[in-house]
């Protein structure tokens, strides 16, 4: 069907609903129209993600209906048994979060399948919990985590808990193209799902089992948090799923003094007090600290609105508050949960960590130095989550912790996606064990990690570009870097080089060249002789190029200067690839 054929169809046949046709019909800019027919939505790093609107390439019901009707098939694909055990929907606090859920929940029914849809939002780790819990076939968030307002969308999970790897998702994908036509797709009533039997409300019955897992996660339940010896925490839910949970959790963990920024304890689909819900910004944490000026708060948390990325910010000696990277928030988790188990004789001889390539070398050094395993792999939380699946069903390893830069992680088993609340609870343990127990802060903690390993520090950067014409450009962008022969970056030695989207890699030093066991994706990394690494990828959430940024120096100045060095190389080459001088 031709973009002209789409839009008249979706702006004149009656399957639609009125506004949907009127917004369409409105639309003066053919470039408008192409931009919301050229393709359909496609399912990236975190499912599907899109701008709220009338169109195929958009988020909205008709979207919704279809992918579900997609997932259902495949559901239906396991038989009656499947078609039981059925599929959890949970939801966070965006514009037409709730709506989109309760369309996905009627679809499945009117295929026949059974469905668990939270009774308010939720976190996405408690989905991914309730999954497994109540035995369901599939998971369904509909969440855009922490993009823009304009912006939901749709992940998806299957029976392990996990986010659905490339493979089934294509099976998904598969299902949802076979159908062409966007029209016909049904749903039940909720009363008709109801009396059937097919749409059961869930809640606390999924929470309190949840914050009992969590609980048992705590290596040092008998610190004293009696209030004048226990932490001042700052927390904001901004605006989203993780108010009441990551309350419950620290609550129910002993936590006596928690304060949560009032103006962000709602929901509030507008994001009203940020420019976006991502706690990796630090206009984020404006209203955070000022609470924390106040009270003079230990430690400031924010969670993104689907509570599976978190935060953190820590008050300095001169009552300043400092962010954390989520790299650096990934070390201290790591240390702390290694060495304090290696400390209790709790550390398996198989233990294992996973992170992504875009995060931090510096864990891989930790893991080592406690002999313990490190896994790389893609970008993604799915494939961390997957990696500790296949560990855990081959037996080869014991999952300890894993991270990704992007303030994404997970420790326990009964959680296969990041987790906000069970970072919250880990870390919050951590400042108090390190403050109680050690008589030292996490920046004490942090500077002796880079005085044993080295200075590892790390940048992130990147480049906006909208619609159909700003992904040529990023697809421009990447090419030109896989064409550049470079064997060093602001005089640092790039030891290889490695191209996941050709599979393969060569190492500088030795000229040998090697593949790549992970699955393709269209990444480049070039890893310097000394740790550290520059990364390029285009996003798969939001319309972004990304280019990490990681180097070692033996001093904090050293690093300082080599960061500064090689990000200003790295935008500068863009500049020129850009400017067509490339
Ligand atoms: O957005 P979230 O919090 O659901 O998180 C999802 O997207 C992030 C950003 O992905 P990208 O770099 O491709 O935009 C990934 O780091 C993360 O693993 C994934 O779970
Ligand atoms: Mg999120």
């Amino acid at each position: 069907m031709s973009i002209q054929d789409r839009y008249r169809l979706w702006s004149e046949n009656s399957y639609f609903d009125e506004e949907t046709r009127l917004e369409l019909k409105n639309i003066t800019d053919p470039q408008e129209i192409e931009e919301r027919f050229y393709t359909d939505l496609e399912f990236g790093t975190g499912g599907l993600r899109g701008i709220i609107g009338a169109g195929t390439n958009r988020m909205n019901k008709y979207v919704v209906r279809k992918v579900t009707q997609g997932l259902a098939e495949c559901v239906c694909d396991q038989g009656e048994e499947g078609m039981k055990r059925g599929v959890v929907i949970a939801y966070d606090s965006r514009r037409f979060s709730p709506e989109f859920a309760l369309e996905a929940a009627l679809v499945l029914a009117r295929n026949g399948i059974k469905v668990y849809l939270f009774e308010a939002l939720r976190p996405t780790p408690e989905l991914s919990f309730a999954v497994r819990y109540l035995q369901a076939l599939a998971g369904i968030v509909v969440t855009a985590s922490h993009n823009p307002k304009s912006y939901n969308g749709y992940k998806v999970y299957w029976e392990d808990g996990g986010q659905v790897p490339p493979a089934k998702a294509d099976q998904i994908l598969a299902r949802i193209n076979a159908r062409e036509s966007w029209l016909g797709i049904e749903t039940l009533t909720v009363e008709d799902a109801k009396q059937r039997g097919l749409l059961q409300i869930i809640g606390q019955d999924i929470d309190n089992p949840y914050l009992a897992r969590v609980h048992e996660l705590a290596l040092y339940p008998e610190l004293d948090k009696q209030k004048g010896k226990d932490l001042q925490i700052v927390y904001s839910p901004l605006h989203g799923a993780g108010n009441m949970l990551v309350r419950k959790a620290l609550a129910e963990l002993g936590f006596s003094s928690v304060t949560v920024v009032a103006e962000q304890e709602h929901p509030d689909p507008n994001f009203t007090t940020v420019p976006y819900p991502n706690p990796e910004i630090p206009a984020t944490f404006e209203l955070a600290r000022k609470y924390g000026n106040t009270l003079e708060a230990d430690l400031l948390l924010a969670t993104d609105p689907d509570a599976d990325r978190l935060g953190v910010a820590l008050r300095t000696p001169e009552g300043d508050y400092v962010q954390l990277t989520g790299n650096q928030i990934g070390i201290i988790l790591t240390y702390y949960i290694l060495s304090q188990k290696k400390a209790l004789g709790i550390l398996p001889d198989n233990a294992a960590i996973i992170k992504t390539v875009a995060s931090t070398d510096l864990a891989d050094q930790v893991a080592q130095y406690f002999n313990v395993r490190a896994e790389n792999v893609l970008t993604g939380f799915k494939f961390i989550a997957e990696k500790e699946k296949e560990m855990e069903e081959g037996g080869w390893g014991s999952f300890q912790f894993g991270f990704e830069e992007s303030y994404g992680y997970l420790a326990g088993d009964f959680v296969r996606d990041k987790d906000a609340i069970i970072a919250s609870v880990i870390l919050a343990e951590a400042a108090l064990y390190y403050q109680q127990v050690e008589k030292r802060n996490f920046f004490a903690v942090l500077n002796s990690i880079y005085q044993q390993f080295g200075y590892y520090l790390e940048d992130q950067e990147s480049l906006t570009f909208e619609g159909k014409r700003g992904k040529e450009e990023m697809a421009l962008i990447m090419d030109s870097f896989r064409n550049l022969d470079i064997h060093e970056m602001c005089g640092i030695l790039i030891g290889r080089v490695d191209d996941y989207e050709q599979r393969t890699g060569k190492d500088l030093r030795t000229g040998e060249n090697y593949s790549l066991k992970l699955p393709r994706s269209n990444v480049l990394r070039y890893s310097f002789a000394e740790g550290g690494f520059v990364m390029v990828r285009p996003s798969g959430t939001e319309p972004k190029i990304k280019f990490y940024f990681s180097v070692r120096g033996a001093t904090l100045e050293e690093a300082e200067d080599l960061l500064h060095g090689v990000k200003e190389e790295v935008m500068c080459r863009i500049t020129k690839i850009r400017a067509g001088k490339f």
